[in-house]
């Protein structure tokens, strides 16, 4: 699909700004795919189509969980976590991309995941710098994300929990294990 096309069917689904804000996460992961040799057309659509289910309505998210057997436990953090699962399959059934990486890439766009691919990682990571974000320890991850991504992926997840927690709020434990496997991967564990 070119790119034109993908941006008039995510237009009609999201409001103005989150349809700004999609097309800064899409010209983020180009320069990122570009940077680390991806398929920057494919990466191109993930992006483009990442918060496809964005404003779907809670209880019509809530019953593809349930039909198509995502992780119920998605249900007890509330309807933020579901546009990223139910995305992925609303991109096939109704768009029909059908296509296991950028349908990955987009299930777990917010929460990330430990063992992310490398397509992954970009949309996660595009999401979160794009140059219309401003919170605090962005400027970090954009210093370092060309050159190790996964120290970006990991400082993405470390203040995204730290964030949660100062407004308590549930946390998702796939961020967590992203968190967790940062520090086991460079030896940083309670043991080392
Ligand atoms: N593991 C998690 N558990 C609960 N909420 C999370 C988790 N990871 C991210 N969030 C929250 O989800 C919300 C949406 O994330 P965001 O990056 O804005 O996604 P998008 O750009 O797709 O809308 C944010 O408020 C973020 O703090």
């Amino acid at each position: 699909m070119e790119r034109k096309q993908a941006l008039a069917l995510v237009k009609e689904q999201l409001r103005p700004k989150r349809y700004e804000h999609t097309v800064r996460v899409t010209d983020t992961a180009i320069s990122l795919a570009r940077h680390y040799k991806l398929d920057v057309k494919k990466i191109e659509i993930a992006a483009i189509f990442h918060d496809y289910a964005k404003y779907r309505n809670p209880n019509e998210m809530k019953r593809w969980v349930l039909s198509e057997k995502l992780p119920q436990d998605l249900l007890e953090y509330g309807p933020e976590l579901l546009h990223g699962p139910v995305g992925s399959i609303m991109i096939e059934k109704e768009v029909g991309i059908k296509d296991p990486e950028i349908q990955s890439a987009i299930y777990y766009h917010t929460t990330g995941k430990r063992n992310m691919s490398l397509f992954d990682q970009i949309i996660f990571i595009a999401d979160y710098i794009e140059p219309g974000r401003s919170f605090p320890g962005v400027e970090e991850v954009r210093s370092v994300v060309y050159h190790d991504i996964n120290k970006a992926c990991w400082l993405a997840a470390r203040n995204t929990i730290e964030f949660l927690m100062e407004h308590e709020q549930p946390i998702y434990p796939d961020t967590f294990q992203l968190y967790n496997e940062g520090l086991v991967k460079t030896g940083r564990n309670v043991n080392g």
